[in-house]
């Protein structure tokens, strides 16, 4: 069967014919936020895709916020304010929290008087010394490596309602998960998930994380540029290892680097890459909207589920 066929297809030009940005004006704060996130990002495409993008999802917010009031009505309750949940899946390194940042930046401008918060799924893998006591420490980012209960129940309590739900957080740079830095969501309005599982059924559980979105964006990419782009991040990583012991790369960064990029290429070959075709890429037709990029991330069609 075609895989594509519940999706509408979209090249880059039509998709911005929807939403001629000239009427949206960025300011010189938000390009200036939007370079300081990653000084790479094209602002063409920020102007051609994200904000046309953006402008559908505040269209798919509005529905939903109706949607709430209308259910509450008909059920005599209360109106409560529900967060809203957009979901980012796709490959390691394809520019899943890049782009978790830029959406952030523009919702904040498109809906100023909303509170966007952001959260990656990173800080639900199990520790190092935990996955190493299970023998596998070379799984990182499969699906068993996740503590997915943990994150169902943090879904849980966020889509509850519940004012200050924590999160773990990940850091690349130490290579861990960080216990004493969790992250505080305290009731936003719409709350990003980014992950590269966050589209997946869990092994031991019925409930998919997908469950609580309200929304949800697959980055899909040719592997071959992915890989190019995981590099290129380990590159950066090693270079701000050099002079930090605590860093991962540290040992990496003191030695020769065609050594540190050959280690880097293994652990894609023989880690990210098959995690992305056996559990990441057979995710990616649960999603609503699906973003192809091609060379330097940008963004030359759009798939809209249909219905
Ligand atoms: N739109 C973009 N333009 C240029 N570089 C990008 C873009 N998006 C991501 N990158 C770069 O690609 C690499 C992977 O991006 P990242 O957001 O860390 O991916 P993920 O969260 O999917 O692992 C990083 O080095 C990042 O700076
Ligand atoms: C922590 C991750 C699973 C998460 O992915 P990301 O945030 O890069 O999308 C990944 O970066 C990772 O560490 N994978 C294990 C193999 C590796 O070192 O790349």
């Amino acid at each position: 069967m075609d895989e594509w066929m519940n999706y509408e297809r979209f090249e880059r030009q039509q998709w911005h014919n929807f939403f001629p940005t000239d009427t949206v004006r960025l300011s010189q704060e938000n390009l200036d936020d939007i370079k300081s996130l990653n000084d790479r990002i094209s602002i063409e495409d920020v102007q051609d895709i994200y904000l046309p993008l953006i402008k559908l999802l505040q269209l798919r917010y509005q529905t939903y916020l109706e949607w709430q009031m209308q259910k509450a009505n008909f059920l005599h309750q209360k109106v409560e304010r529900v967060p809203y949940i957009i979901g980012i899946a796709g490959s390691v390194a394809v520019g899943k929290s890049t782009i978790a940042r830029l959406l952030s930046i523009l919702l904040n401008k498109l809906l100023p008087d909303k509170r966007v918060e952001l959260m990656t799924t990173d800080g639900f893998l199990f520790p190092n010394a935990e996955l190493k006591r299970q023998g596998i420490l070379d799984r990182k980012g499969f699906p068993e490596s996740y503590d997915m209960e943990k994150l169902l129940q943090f879904m849980n309590d966020v889509k509850a309602g519940k004012s200050v739900v924590k999160a773990p957080t990940y850091s690349h740079q130490v290579y861990d998960v960080m216990p004493d830095r969790p992250l505080v969501i305290d009731h936003p309005d719409i709350l990003i998930v980014e992950g590269i599982n966050t589209l997946q059924l869990p092994s031991n559980q019925q409930i998919y994380v997908s469950d609580y979105f309200d929304t949800s964006i697959y980055v899909d990419a040719d592997p071959q540029l992915i890989e190019e782009w995981y590099l290129q991040r380990f590159g950066m990583l090693l270079n701000s290892a050099f002079t930090d012991p605590d860093n991962y790369y540290y040992s990496y960064s003191k030695g020769p680097r065609e050594r540190a990029f050959e280690m880097a290429k293994k652990v894609w070959q023989t880690i990210d890459l098959p995690n992305l075709t056996e559990y990441i890429l057979p995710t990616r037709n649960r999603a609503n909207i699906i973003l192809h990029k091609t060379n330097n991330h940008v963004v030359d069609r759009i798939y809209l589920k249909r219905g």
